[in-house]
């Protein structure tokens, strides 16, 4: 649906030239809510606005619904942009003018006759949940309010993409958590490919069936949600995903085991997936001269599924260890050795 491939993009400027995106190659299939996360001038607002081609690439191609945006004249651009809506973080709304003309804007300017724009208004207000908020103005609104406005005005020419750039990040959490659902909503319901960017990891995870991690004008990492929060590799995503999936050993209760003068040994232990939560805990507890302390423990919700870390530090003899460990690996979950 939307395919970037080999796309690189520099600026240059009085002091010096940036790599905003080096080489980026990525694919949004049909009704994805695909995530772009990455820290401040990492080139996510770059790569979303090669998708409208607000940004032209200095190299490579980027594709929407099979056909190359790079190449389109300006009339097949103006089209593409009309399958393409765009939610911003600011919302940039027209403050003094009222709910219902921010959100026939797109629509006046694509020529449609007054009553079509009064019936198509009305589906997208209702959509967002406004209807009650057609004459007010932009400036009487709450943010969450605004951004609905913005959402629905996105909306309006029916498009099959929507890009949200930082859409909740001007958003208190609950409000925050009230545009996710309707993006969500808007998803499941219309079938709208949702390509968002964002520096808050918790959008991803509660939103969100695939993610890309950019750094450095790069993607270090991509896949589905579940692959790279369960088993992050690169350092910034593991910085990232650190953000909604805490496995730290709280530092009161590593201390407490550096004075622990018995024979132990610590995993963490990392599982996906609902059913393994309780096959190898109630095992390992009743296992002969074993003592099993969690020293920290985290389970999270992901798509349909949950991650889970543990962090166990196991007593007893080496026997009575090494027999805890085959335990751990006949459950097929992952463990790895800590040092304290
Ligand atoms: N028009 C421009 N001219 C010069 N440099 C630019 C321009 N736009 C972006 N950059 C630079 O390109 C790099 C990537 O910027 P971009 O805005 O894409 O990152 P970002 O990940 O969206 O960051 P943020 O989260 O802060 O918006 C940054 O170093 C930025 O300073």
């Amino acid at each position: 649906m939307i395919t970037l491939d080999s796309v690189s993009k520099r600026y240059s400027g009085k002091f010096g030239s940036i790599d905003a995106l080096i080489d980026v190659s990525l694919e949004v299939e049909h009704a994805d809510i695909f995530g772009i996360v990455g820290f401040s001038g990492a080139g996510k607002s770059t790569l979303i606005r090669m998708v409208n081609r607000l940004e032209n690439p200095d190299s490579g191609t980027v594709t929407v619904d099979g056909q190359d945006v790079t190449s389109m004249r300006r009339k097949e651009l103006l089209e593409s942009r009309r399958n393409v809506g765009m939610v911003f973080q600011q919302f940039n709304l027209l403050e003094t003018k009222t709910v219902f003309r921010n959100v026939a804007m797109p629509l006046i300017l694509a020529g449609r006759s007054r009553a079509e724009i009064a019936r198509r208004v009305d589906e997208v207000l209702e959509i967002v949940e406004l209807s009650d908020k057609r004459e007010a103005r932009i400036s009487q609104l709450s943010g969450g309010q605004k951004q609905r406005v913005g959402i629905a005005r996105a909306l309006a020419t029916e498009p099959d993409i929507l890009l949200c750039d930082e859409a909740t990040s001007a958003l208190d959490p609950k409000t925050t958590e009230s545009i996710l659902q309707l993006l969500k909503r808007i998803n499941q319901t219309m079938g709208v490919t949702i390509l968002l960017i964002t520096h808050q990891m918790h959008v991803v995870q509660r939103i969100c069936n695939k993610v890309a991690v950019m750094e450095g004008g790069r993607v270090v990492e991509q896949g589905t949600v579940t692959e790279v929060f369960g088993n992050p590799q690169s350092p910034t995503t593991q910085e990232f995903v650190q953000t909604v999936i805490n496995d730290q050993i709280p530092e009161a209760i590593a201390d407490l085991v550096r004075e622990d003068d018995r024979n132990y040994r610590i995993y963490r232990l990392r599982y996906v997936g609902a059913t393994r939560t309780n096959a190898f805990l109630p095992q390992l507890s009743r296992a002969d001269g074993l003592e099993v302390n969690i020293l920290a423990a985290t389970v999270e919700q992901l798509e349909n599924t949950v991650v889970g870390v543990f962090h166990l530090q196991l007593v007893g003899s080496d026997a009575a260890i090494t027999h805890g460990e085959q335990l751990i690996d006949a459950a097929g979950v992952v463990k790895e050795p800590v040092q304290l």
